[in-house]
């Protein structure tokens, strides 16, 4: 029995003319929670659906769960929760309602219990009784979750599924994904939140339909081999245009009252640096964070952000 949950390669899909995913290569072990990034349009979706059996790919091959992705899409979606963007329940039936709909669609035996540990298990209990329309977005993220997991699934693949909620429900929400990593589950999240990146084992970054990084997060920190500098104070805003053109500088960005700029190499960059400087406005280094380093890594591998971001 293999030790990988999703051991693909060479993933293309096709849709007429359109490459929506050009090779991609994933192995991913058992047990772990890894995000998946990338801009929008990029292939995370298309990439996932062909993982779980949904859509075959143009070419490529692979095993999910140890099952063959072109032959046994049954087995894996029988062993997989997949939480699509847009997942739909019912509005004007309760969440214990919404729930014993959803398992008797999985022809689920002793529903009751299978209900009661789905709902303790989330946090969903004392809610139980409430209208699935009436809940705010985290508690309906939740819900999504409770669906998805009722089956007992071994993989979970989850499309963005904290897009638009607020930040205490979304931390909220990837307590309950490493309380069921914890478990046993492998989960593969699709989002475009760094701080959610962050709290993966891996990160796959695609663009364009191609892999373009792949590790933990200071592994890719370290890939992109940067360093960045901040300068804070009164009218540096007002510069920003300015130290985008300065040679040494691979990208700059507001961040609050500060402009945040990264460059290959320390001491070329501060010296570019050092006329913004003033008694107003410091210039010190800061460490490099995951968002730099995703925009050196497009960059170097070619892609203009404001065509993908
Ligand atoms: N059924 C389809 N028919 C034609 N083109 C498609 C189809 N599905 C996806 N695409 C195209 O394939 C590309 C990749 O789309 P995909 O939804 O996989 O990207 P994504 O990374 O998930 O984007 P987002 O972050 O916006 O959800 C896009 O250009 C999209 O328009």
């Amino acid at each position: 029995m293999s030790d990988y949950a999703i051991d693909v390669s060479g993933l293309v899909k096709r849709f007429d003319n359109k490459v929506a995913v050009n090779g991609v290569d994933i192995k991913m072990p058992k047990g772990q929670v890894w995000g998946f990034l990338g801009p929008n349009g990029s292939g995370k979706t298309t990439t996932i659906r062909m993982i779980c059996g949904l859509l075959q790919p143009s070419e490529g091959k692979g095993q999910c769960l140890g099952f063959d992705i072109l032959k046994q899409s049954a087995q894996i979606k029988n062993l997989t929760g997949y939480m699509t963007q847009k997942f739909s329940f019912w509005g004007d039936l309760t969440i214990r309602e919404n729930l014993e709909f959803v398992a008797r669609l999985y022809q689920l035996k002793n529903i009751k219990q299978i209900v009661d540990n789905t709902l303790a298990n989330l946090g969903l209990t004392h809610r139980q009784h409430q209208l699935a329309g009436a809940l705010s977005g985290g508690w309906k993220q939740r819900l999504a979750l409770a669906a998805v997991t009722m089956s007992n699934p071994k993989l979970l693949l989850l499309d963005e599924p904290t897009a638009g909620v607020d930040p205490q429900a979304r931390r909220d929400f990837w307590d309950e994904i490493h309380k069921l990593s914890a478990q046993g589950l492998t989960v593969l999240v699709s989002t475009h939140y760094m701080d959610e990146a962050e709290r993966c084992d891996q990160i796959v970054y695609l663009a364009n339909g191609e892999l373009i990084t792949q590790g933990s997060v200071d592994e890719i920190i370290k890939q992109a081999d940067i360093v960045a500098f901040q300068l804070k104070g009164h009218g540096i805003r007002e510069q920003l245009q300015s130290i985008k053109q300065e040679e040494g500088v691979s990208s700059a960005a507001y961040f609050g009252a500060a402009v945040h700029v990264c460059g290959k190499n320390a001491d070329e960059l501060k010296d570019c640096l050092h006329k913004y400087q003033s008694d107003d406005i410091s210039l010190t280094q800061v460490d490099v964070n995951l968002e730099d380093a995703f925009i050196q890594m497009m960059a170097n591998a070619g892609f203009d952000q404001r065509q993908h971001g």
